[in-house]
């Protein structure tokens, strides 16, 4: 080992010892905005699908979030959480707003032109509309359970038509636990 290679194990080993070495296990930022869309959809009081959404702009500043629930003052206790009823009437389909509705909604005047959208749900046709006037340039889902349906093929025709990009989130950490508790014990 070189004089100059042994100074530099020396440097490294003290810093240990002084515990100021950088933490490893933090978020990455995808996992981190990924991470934030799913603690949104845990707002939701959908009784199938809780959809979160998180859009954050070219600094990964998140600039909006939204889950999927009725319309202000539409109360979840009097509107219908019902998803097959006869009476079309008592479907929660005709009043839901859509979490990437919501997360657009939301971001308070603020362009969303070049930003990216991290969502729990790939996006229905009509989100995607909006992600499409709102100039969101890239999506990144978890789930895309309905993939088969023709609402979420047109979503994927309109995208690949405009040039937004989409793909599925892989997770770099597969678990974030939530303890309040670490933060009294820190
Ligand atoms: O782009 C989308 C698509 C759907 N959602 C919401 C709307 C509903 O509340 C649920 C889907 O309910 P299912 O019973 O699973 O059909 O997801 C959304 O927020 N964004
Ligand atoms: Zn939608």
């Amino acid at each position: 080992m070189s004089e100059n290679d042994k100074e530099l194990t020396e440097a490294t080993e003290s810093l240990k010892t002084l515990h100021i070495a950088k933490r490893q296990d933090y978020l990455q930022w995808d996992d981190y905005f990924m991470a934030t869309a799913i603690l949104s959809a845990k707002r939701s009081k959908d009784p199938v699908t809780q959809v979160g959404a998180c859009i954050v702009d070219k600094h990964n500043r998140i600039v909006a979030i939204g889950y999927n629930g009725f319309p202000r003052d539409c109360s979840d206790d009097i509107f219908p959480w019902t998803k097959n009823a006869d009476d079309a009437l008592e479907n929660k389909k005709l009043y839901v707003v859509h979490a990437e509705a919501n997360a657009i909604l939301n971001s308070n005047s603020t362009s969303l032109v070049g930003t990216r959208l991290y969502t729990t749900l790939f996006p229905c046709n009509e989100c995607t509309k909006l992600i499409i006037q709102s100039g969101i340039r890239s999506i990144f889902y978890i789930s895309d359970k309905y993939a088969e349906k023709s609402v979420y093929q047109a979503s994927k025709r309109m995208l690949n038509s405009v040039g937004i990009s989409y793909r599925q989130h892989v997770p770099v950490k597969k678990q974030i636990v939530i303890d309040f508790d670490d933060i009294l014990n820190e």
